[in-house]
């Protein structure tokens, strides 16, 4: 029976700010489904709580010469029914009963499945063992002939059949949450709690329960559905206290009267088909909205439009200036004027104002600056990665003089065929279900049509060309098999294999052991010559572009502030910023000496 009011939730978010709750809630608001079902649900609260002062007739009370009457006879907006007694008034001071049920069956499920679900969740081992069982053991019950049972033992007790439907509920929180605290459990901040002291209480409150709490208020509404639909169920059996008006009654009673007064069996189904309707419709609404809140979502192309308007506006009143650049034959990339901004409320933040860039063939171009200068904002944009809210403001990114901004298939069409990207964590960008070899194969024949074989003996020779002595041993290797160092010569050969022109490598280095670091760009250096690909690198460390650089642009507050060969740039810094980078990259290296 369970299953009646399971819906799949994906966990939303564990991060939801108060400035994301609070939009949350004005999002949920302006949600046509989230708008329509709370206030159907709010009208329908109204209609219970105002029985007391605008019902006409109390819940028990007859008018026999009316007894069966339809719809509309006056004094009976709905009818009566065959006692007399008014359906209208009666569905008014049914409505508080209902309310009270689905609550009752809520808050038990919760007091049940939620503590349930973080201590399997949190602790696994035995007790997880012990709480899956005792899961699976409620949700195998027939829920239906159980309550049927209790009502021959404990008799018409509405509340207590709700609160036992709550158990028989209870492993839909419980499997929920437990999925949930699995996933947050290995994150590193609750690592980090753990390693600082806190308590597993503490860590359970701050941190587990921030994150399911999201999930469980979406199943929270599915919840209240099942549970005026079981409510209704039951009072329709004749399981309910004949003495108290409620839905289920009330459509049992018109429904026995369906040959005389058919209409007025309309007024309960709807009542209860509208409040279950509302509490999914506002369950969707809710996942809708908690999802959304947490992850990247893609501005309409209307508010696109407005706000690439806007920031051209803002931009006239704030002219910027760039770098000088001179031109070149063999340039294989060209970045101009490009400008890259986010949505803030009704406004844009321009996070990349106006770069020009060129790239030639055989050159490596590191792209330094400070954290948050817009470095890999310029390496998404030439791979077209960006995050779906970010907008490109203007500008354009010549690939041998094809603008690839101009059009998104263009530019999905190059991606990891003429310009392919080395990652910072190699290790997180192979998928750990596959080999190596399967992973490698299955790219490049995606980048470039050709036979498996084919594909294989390519890779083979790759590999080795990059450094892993055994190629073909590795190929049949799993990610989890190999060292940091070889999964980054892995992605650098997954990288070259469909002979690109240009590379983005973003901080390649940064993930691996010092040993191997060295190796590696001594490996990229090699390629860039041997291939004469043209590589952006993005990196902080000014050891590394000393080291492996042709040309350098300095980047601040998404500007590019100098650029120069690499030798020169170092040897004579013009701008006071470019100064203080390479005065605190000195400082830093002193230290470290
Ligand atoms: N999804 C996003 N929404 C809003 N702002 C963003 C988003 N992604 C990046 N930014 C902002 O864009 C700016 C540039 O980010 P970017 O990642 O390019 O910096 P970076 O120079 O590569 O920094 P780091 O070296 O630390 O990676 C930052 O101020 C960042 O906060």
């Amino acid at each position: 029976m369970s299953d009646f009011i399971a819906a799949p939730i994906e966990a939303a978010a564990p991060q939801l700010r108060s400035g994301a709750r609070r939009s949350a809630w004005i999002r949920l608001l302006m949600n046509p489904l989230g708008a329509f079902s709370i206030a159907i649900l709010l009208l329908i609260i109204l209609f219970g709580l105002s029985a007391p002062l605008f019902a006409p007739w109390q819940p028990g009370e007859t008018d026999l010469l009316n007894a069966n009457s339809g719809p509309f006879t006056p004094g009976h907006l709905f009818g009566a029914d065959q006692s007399g007694r008014d359906i209208f008034s009666r569905l008014m001071w049914g409505t508080n009963g209902t309310v009270i049920a689905a609550l009752i069956t809520l808050v038990v499920a919760l007091v049940v499945g939620l503590p349930a679900g973080l201590l399997a969740g949190f602790y696994r081992g035995r007790a997880d063992m012990i709480l899956n069982f005792l899961s699976d053991v409620i949700m195998s019950l027939p829920g239906i002939v159980l309550l049927i049972a209790l009502y021959s033992l404990a008799g018409p007790n509405i509340n207590l059949a709700m609160a036992v439907f709550g158990v028989i509920i209870a492993p839909n929180f419980f499997r929920l949450v437990r999925a949930v605290v699995i996933s947050v459990r290995s994150e590193l901040y609750v690592d980090a709690a753990k390693v600082v002291g806190l308590s597993d209480l503490r860590i359970v409150g701050r941190h587990v329960l921030w994150a399911v709490r999201a999930p469980v208020v979406i199943q929270s509404s599915f919840i209240l559905a099942g549970g005026v639909g079981i409510q209704g169920g039951l009072d329709f059996l004749g399981m309910g206290d004949p003495a108290q008006p409620a839905w289920g009654r009330i459509l049992q009673q018109t429904f026995n009267n369906i040959y005389t007064t058919p209409a007025a069996v309309l007024f309960p189904a709807l009542i209860l088909t509208l409040t279950i309707l509302a509490l999914i419709l506002l369950g969707n609404a809710l996942r809708d909205v908690l999802q959304e809140t947490s992850r990247s979502k893609a501005l309409s192309p209307r508010r696109r439009r407005a706000l690439i308007a806007k920031a051209a506006q803002d931009r006239e009143e704030t002219a910027t200036e760039s770098v000088a650049i001179g031109s070149s034959d063999d340039v294989v990339l060209s970045i101009r004027g490009l400008r890259v901004g986010y949505p803030t409320g009704d406004g844009v933040v321009e996070v990349v104002r106006g770069v020009d860039l060129d790239v030639r063939r055989g050159e490596i171009h590191g792209l330094v600056g400070e954290s948050g200068s817009g470095k890999s904002q310029i390496a998404f944009s030439t791979l077209g990665i960006l995050p779906r809210e970010a907008l490109i403001l203007g500008g354009s990114i010549l690939l041998e003089g094809v603008d690839l901004l101009e059009d998104k298939k263009r530019l999905r069409g190059v991606r990891g065929r003429r310009i392919a990207y080395v990652p910072q964590e190699p290790m997180s960008n192979l998928d750990p279900s596959f080999t190596i070899g399967a992973q490698l194969v299955y790219g490049l024949r995606a980048a470039r049509p050709m036979s498996a074989k084919e594909a294989r003996e390519r890779l083979v020779a790759l590999l080795e060309r990059v450094g892993i002595t055994d190629p073909e041993r590795v190929m049949r290797l799993y990610p989890h098999e190999i060292s940091g160092g070889m999964a980054q010569r892995v992605l650098i050969c997954g990288a070259i294999a469909s002979d690109p022109d240009v590379i983005v490598a973003d901080e390649p280095t940064t993930a691996l052991d010092v040993t191997v670091q060295a190796d590696v760009l001594e490996l990229l250096r090699e390629l860039s010559a041997e291939r004469g690909l043209a590589m952006i690198l993005v990196t902080h460390n000014l050891g590394v572009v000393a080291d492996l650089c042709d040309t350098v642009s300095v980047m601040k507050s998404g500007q590019i502030v100098e650029r120069n060969d690499v030798d020169e740039l170092f040897a004579a810094p013009k701008q006071p910023y470019t100064q203080e980078l390479l005065a605190s990259s000195r400082r830093v290296e002193l230290m470290e000496a």
